[in-house]
């Protein structure tokens, strides 16, 4: 590849920092500090959510910083405008990561006409958040740097399947040149080497490392569901005087 971006992410972990409105780590400072521990354990980016915390982000890791703003919750809701990927840029994101789904654009602009309008602007890269291989072609098509599967399940196209969706990383990787970035619900190491087995260029997680509400759900859902099982200690009762 000939972008340093491109270089640094290549075969590596992007990991992705965010926490949701209301969420007692909803804070620039705390997803910084998340990323910096990200970075520790070996996250070659991070993808940083909000323009506050992608700048409060930018200046405390020294690794690529992938931003985007969300804006909304259903529809086009990932850095949906030009305006947003502007601001985006502005915030010191190497990586300005957009809505790369066909569906109509709160600003009705295409998706073309926003990667050449940031571009005129900004020097940065831009990831297009994918839900379907057509998608994938399009955003391509439109100029993105690079093709990520985060909308697979999310945009209708694509069911939503408990773990990643590896046929789809494997379509648009066949039938695209752009590195691929696998996202959405790589939950274990081994989903993340089957991504990158697929076909992926980088693999991005999120929630199974940096959203511990979630992660805590998982281990108190197996503990409602389990029972011990014949050879296991009882638990200790209290002596009757
Ligand atoms: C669909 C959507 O809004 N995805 C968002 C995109 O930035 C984030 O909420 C995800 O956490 C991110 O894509 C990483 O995925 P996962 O958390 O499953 O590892």
């Amino acid at each position: 590849m000939t972008h340093p971006v491109l270089d640094a992410i290549a075969g590596r972990l992007i990991v992705s920092c965010q926490a949701y409105p209301g969420e007692a780590m909803r804070h620039p400072e705390t997803m910084a500090q998340v990323a910096q521990a990200a970075v520790v354990g070996g996250a070659a980016a991070v993808r940083v959510q909000g323009i506050a915390d992608v700048a409060a982000t930018v200046v405390a890791v020294d690794v690529p910083v992938v931003g985007l703003w969300k804006d909304g919750a259903e529809g086009v809701f990932i850095t949906p405008t030009l305006a947003h990927a502007r601001s985006v840029a502005d915030a010191g994101a190497h990586v300005v990561a957009l809505d790369g789904t066909r569906r109509p654009r709160p600003d009705g602009l295409t998706l073309a006409q926003t990667i050449a309008g940031l571009r005129e602007t900004h020097d940065v890269l831009v990831m297009a958040d994918c839900g379907s291989l057509a998608d994938a072609v399009a955003a391509q098509e439109a100029g993105a740097d690079i093709l990520g599967t985060t909308l697979a399940g999310y945009s209708g196209e694509r069911p939503k399947l408990p773990g990643p969706d590896l046929e789809l990383i494997a379509e648009i990787v066949a039938a695209c040149d752009r590195p691929v970035v696998a996202e959405g619900r790589i939950h274990t190491p081994a989903q993340a080497a089957a991504a990158r087995a697929a076909g992926a260029y980088a693999v991005c997680v999120g929630t199974a490392i940096t959203h511990p509400s979630t992660i805590t759900g998982w281990f108190t859902s197996a503990l409602a569901d389990a029972v011990p099982t014949a050879g296991v200690p009882a638990a200790p009762t209290t002596k009757e005087a």
